[in-house]
């Protein structure tokens, strides 16, 4: 299969497009008109640029408005086409895509549209040029790829083929069938994308939110398994509009589109055991059994204060780290390091950073299997000096630029403690343990713009799945929230990200110098012993207003008793059917950071009714400068 990528997906110059697409090494291009329109150069200056990073202008489109049009407009049309036609000579490229009419001048009926593409398919053969026929959502008389087929099917013509958009079949939800009974050598272009799920009309729906496939919710896959079932074996292109797009990075949108096609094609080729021509096959999707740690990247100064807190959370100082000025906390099966080292990646990130997570560790199947499959997928592998003796842990990067490490049993990477640390022997008995028992999920906040990539990251390489994106208000705006999970919930991450500089999720990324770990939640299975332990160990909680006790006794059944105690321990509380889920804050420490601590009990949710209640308590603590105060 040959893929490309249209311009129109990225921000910036039609300079600055191109170079980002050959960097993320694609070969073919789709033109879109308004790229060269706005081009301070001729179609050949293009051309010129085009070949020599490499790149071949596969399309060149939109035409628009062409077929069913009465006279005198039909002969404009035409004479428009063979303009177009020129410049596309100029331009080197050999292929037009025409989607349907919406003027409301074109006149329907299958036979004069076909009509139509004969004739512009004859002028299209004499340059030795093709065109494609693509059915917009919402064109006038062509909306649907079937009749957009029959028109093509009836013009019978070898330099007039079919366009199959994604976005304009599935978001229509058109039955895919009669895609598998269309002959591959009329489909002459297929352009993906994937959207999320939105009631809206189509025109606004395509041109603002597409995204690329497994960033969204739409039939990707039925669409893909219906196209591979005609043999195709041509062009595929992503063609996204998003509006977050135009504004992020050209060069890491782009990779973003080159990981989506090797992650969608290697799923397809997975899923149908139907190899895809020129693909590599990936190793499978890592399964992810939790978090083995969190690290902190620490100077002297905020790591005392912060072994407070973890003391008073009820860690103790398990281990030290053999070469280096490591140390490991711990409790049940939660591992904290804080590291204070002077040298190597975590200290320059807390030179950039200041305190905060510098690093993950995912416990998975193939720690191996995991990073060759991170590489197929053009992640970023990191590699440090490891000292003598101690394990070479593999990483990729991550978000805001923190490490992902991989820890496996197979490769025993699991006996990290005993290698590369000195044991600390303690006693249970005079510990103030709190009874938490593991990682229960992190969240991460993020630039608006790069929420997709991240996304994306996750989901290609790790066997997780996504939610759909929730509205979260904050007293400085609106976040956006999306939670990647595994299946049983040992792995949990949310990931926000905000329009607004007056979130604390926006505050976050200015106090911190960029995108990371905002706070981790930690699992009891007993919430009320857990905060009776926190209040004798010192720990200050996120105070909830009485309003949201009254409330609760309002629109929940509990007993008075159960009420008083969830309201003396600042305990927020959820249901979903018998479910219940229980959640308390510690104030928010340095650089914006702070802890959760929940219980669940067969509660699959995050308490979405409760982050408003929360968000306002954090505010009311630490008012925006640019805010009123609350
Ligand atoms: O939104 C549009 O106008 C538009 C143009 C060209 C396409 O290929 C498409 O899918 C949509
Ligand atoms: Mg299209």
């Amino acid at each position: 299969m040959q893929t490309a990528i249209a311009t129109v997906c990225l921000s910036g110059t039609l300079e600055e497009k191109l170079q980002a697409i050959a960097a993320a090494q694609f070969k073919g291009v789709e033109i879109f008109e308004n790229d060269l329109l706005s081009f301070n150069g001729t179609p050949t200056d293009v051309r010129r640029m085009v070949e020599d990073l490499g790149l071949v202008t596969s399309v060149f489109q939109p035409f628009r408005d062409f077929e069913g049009m009465p006279e005198p407009q039909r002969a404009k049309v035409f004479s428009r086409a063979e303009r177009k036609f020129d410049v596309m000579q100029e331009l080197g490229c050999d292929f037009l895509m025409v989607c349907s009419n919406v003027s409301s001048d074109s006149l329907g009926g299958i036979d004069r549209a076909a009509a139509d593409f004969r004739e512009l398919g004859e002028r299209a053969a004499a340059r030795g040029m093709r065109v494609a026929f693509e059915a917009l959502a919402w064109g006038r008389h062509v909306n649907d790829y079937r009749d957009a087929w029959e028109v093509v099917r009836r013009a019978d013509h070898p330099a007039v083929g079919l366009v199959l958009d994604s976005f304009h079949i599935l978001a229509r939800g058109t039955d895919l069938t009669a895609i598998r009974s269309i002959p591959k050598d009329k489909i002459f272009l297929v352009q993906m994308a994937d959207a999320p799920v939105l009631s809206m009309d189509y025109l606004s729906w395509s041109r603002h939110y597409r995204c690329f496939p497994g960033q969204g919710e739409l039939a990707v896959d039925a669409f893909m398994d219906a196209l591979q079932a005609t043999g195709f074996d041509g062009l595929l292109s992503l063609e996204i509009f998003n509006d977050r797009f135009r504004a992020g990075s050209a060069r890491s949108v782009a990779v973003d589109g080159q990981r989506s096609l090797l992650f969608m094609l290697d799923q397809l080729q997975k899923r149908t055991a139907v190899p895809v021509t020129g693909l590599p096959v990936l190793p499978p999707w890592a399964t992810c059994q939790g978090v083995e740690f969190v690290e902190f990247a620490m100077d002297e100064r905020s790591a005392s204060a912060f072994e407070h807190v973890l003391t008073g959370l009820g860690f103790v100082k398990a281990g030290t780290h053999r070469s280096k000025e490591v140390t490991r906390w711990r409790q049940g099966n939660i591992n904290i390091v804080v590291n204070c080292d002077k040298e190597g990646f975590a200290h320059s990130f807390n030179i950039t950073h200041g305190p905060a997570v510098c690093a993950l560790a995912l416990r998975v199947d193939d720690a191996p299997a995991t990073i060759e499959r991170a590489l197929g997928l053009l992640d970023q592998p990191f590699q440090q000096a490891v000292g003598p003796g101690e394990l070479d842990i593999p990483a990729v990067r991550g978000l805001g630029g923190s490490l992902i490490y991989f820890i496996d049993r197979k490769s025993g990477l699991d006996r990290l403690w005993d290698r590369d640390f000195e044991p600390i022997e303690y006693s249970n008995g005079d510990s103030a343990e709190a009874g938490l028992t593991t990682f229960d999920h992190l969240s991460q906040s993020m630039f608006y713009e790069e929420m997709l990539t991240w996304l994306l990251f996750y989901v290609s390489l790790l066997d997780v799945k996504k939610t759909p994106v929730q509205a979260v208000i904050d007293p400085g705006g609106v976040v956006q929230s999306q939670v990647v999970e595994t299946q049983d919930g040992s792995f949990r991450l949310v990931l926000n990200a905000s329009q607004s500089r007056h979130t604390q999720s926006s505050r976050f990324l200015t106090d911190m110098f960029g995108s990371g770990v905002q706070h981790i939640a930690l699992a009891t299975t007993d919430i009320f012993a857990t905060v009776e332990q926190l209040k004798v160990n010192g720990v200050e909680l996120l105070p909830i207003p009485e309003n949201y006790y009254e409330d609760l006794e309002a629109r929940t059944d509990l007993s008075e008793e159960d009420l008083s105690r969830l309201q003396a321990g600042d305990i927020l509380y959820d249901r979903d059917g018998a479910a219940e889920f229980f959640q308390v804050y510690t104030k928010t420490l340095e650089n914006g950071f702070f802890f959760e601590i929940v219980e669940r009990r067969d509660y699959q949710g995050f308490g979405a009714a409760n982050a408003p209640i929360r968000l306002a308590a954090q505010t009311r603590l630490a008012p925006h400068p640019g805010m009123p105060r609350l």
